[in-house]
């Protein structure tokens, strides 16, 4: 019998038949979510014999939502994830510029899932733009609530814009006066809290000692921004002192947190030192904290050195709430959608977090030794096939069936 997954002071409660719901997603949504569904299904079967099996419920969001429903996003799905707690999702579309926010945005603010967490590692065989992709271990945690995702934007020329310019120039003169051609400038807010970057820290030391990591890192433009990003290294560095006994490192602003024996640094450095750094020095970064925007950069430019954003797997995770949304890194890149071509990667190794997440460890295991040897018999998808020799070009659907062969 299918039941819940619940939680109870932190723990996860996790039935042997959970109900798992999953947004399939736009674009190539519905092709990589065919072909994890099977390599999930397989996991559980092969590290637990029948014991244990996941029950998909479908929950809409997206083109798929609207055509049923006429709405991109309802709140029947808002419901089913707090209902159930862990759910996974596909791509959803976003248009740049107007027309409807991004539904993936919305899922996180409304559902509060204040983490991304999107660990990036290199897989053997795996073909890679830099020279030793095997010295990337990072993990990623961006701020998934906050700071310009907030939307808070007015138009070039609307009626809002001049309202809110006009308050600027009343209450801030001299602000006002840095606007270099207000006339025609669009205005956005960039929101970055104390208790936003509280949260996100701490998740991130935590995960830092859980796992044994090195270092945390506070990646930040605080020399410009200085009380939207600096506060943000300052916080951190706060966080670090107050609530985990951080002692200055050298002087400081470094620091060295303690626990069971076990040493973590706590370091900050500026977002575009780290892009340069994370390509000449990998094994300088570990555990990574940084906010939403830097994130979404990060996240992709790192996923880039390790093999593309076909294989870069996420979470969206509120550690008090327990809720958690898994999801690939990338989107429905739609100029491939319905070729059954893509790389499921992304969304297979999401889903083998979510295993990890829910204490299935074996079926975690077995999905990346699939994958594992899937690339290293070299039957990979177009995105690998064109940078290795002698690769066999397979299918979305296909590779999938490889991992499954190799579990
Ligand atoms: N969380 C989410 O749901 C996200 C949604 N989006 C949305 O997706 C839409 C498209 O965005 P876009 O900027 O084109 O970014 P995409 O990530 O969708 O695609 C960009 C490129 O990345 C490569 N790529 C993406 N997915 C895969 C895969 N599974 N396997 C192999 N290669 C892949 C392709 O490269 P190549 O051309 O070299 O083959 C593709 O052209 C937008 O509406 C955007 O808002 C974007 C990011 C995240
Ligand atoms: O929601 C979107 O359209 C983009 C989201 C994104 O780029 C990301 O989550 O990395
Ligand atoms: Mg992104």
């Amino acid at each position: 019998m299918s039941e819940k997954i619940t939680q109870n002071n932190g723990k996860l409660n996790v039935p042997n038949n959970p109900v798992i719901p999953f947004i399939e997603g736009d674009g190539i949504g519905p092709d990589i979510w065919a072909a994890a569904k099977k390599v999930f299904d397989a996991a559980v079967e092969k590290a637990y014999n029948g014991e244990r099996k996941v029950e998909w419920k479908e929950i809409f969001a997206g083109e798929k939502s609207y055509n049923k429903t006429g709405e991109w996003l309802p709140e029947a799905t808002f419901a089913a994830i707090r209902e159930y707690l862990v759910a996974i999702k596909g791509p959803l579309t976003t248009p740049v510029g107007g027309g409807i926010r991004s539904l993936n945005v919305s899922l996180r603010q409304e559902l509060d899932l204040y983490t991304c967490l999107r660990p990036v590692r290199w897989y053997n065989g795996v073909p890679s733009p830099v020279k030793a992709p095997n010295e990337v271990d990072m993990v990623i945690f961006r701020e998934n609530t906050e700071d310009i995702y907030a939307g808070i934007e007015f138009e070039a020329k609307s009626e809002e814009n001049k309202k809110f310019q006009s308050l600027l120039k009343e209450n801030f003169p001299d602000r006002y006066e840095q606007i270099r051609f207000p006339e025609t400038s669009g205005l956005g807010i960039k929101p970055v809290s104390e208790e936003g970057t509280e949260r996100l820290v701490r998740g991130a030391i935590d995960y830092a000692f859980e796992h044994k990591r090195e270092s945390v890192t506070l990646v930040h433009k605080g020399n410009i921004m200085k009380f939207t990003e600096g506060a943000f290294r300052d916080w951190g560095y706060e966080v670090a002192k107050d609530q985990y006994g951080a002692k200055d490192l050298d002087g400081g602003p470094w620091q060295t947190i303690e626990k069971d024996g076990h040493k973590i640094i706590v370091k900050d450095v500026i977002a575009d030192a780290f892009l340069q750094q994370i390509l000449l020095r990998p094994t300088e970064y570990d555990v990574v904290a940084t906010m939403n925007l830097n994130g979404d950069y990060v996240s992709d430019a790192l996923a880039a050195m390790v093999g593309g954003i076909g294989i870069a797997p996420g979470a969206n995770i509120n550690y008090d709430s327990g809720l958690a949304l898994f999801e690939a890194t990338h989107g429905t890149a739609p100029k491939y959608a319905g070729m059954d071509k893509v790389n499921p990667g992304s969304e297979i190794l999401s889903g083998a977090m979510m295993f990890e997440h829910i204490g299935w460890k074996e079926a975690a295991d077995a999905i990346v030794r699939g994958l594992e040897g899937a690339i290293a018999a070299k039957t990979v998808t177009y995105d690998f096939e064109r940078q290795m020799d002698d690769a066999t070009l397979v299918k979305c659907s296909e590779f999938g069936d490889h991992i499954i062969k190799h579990m």
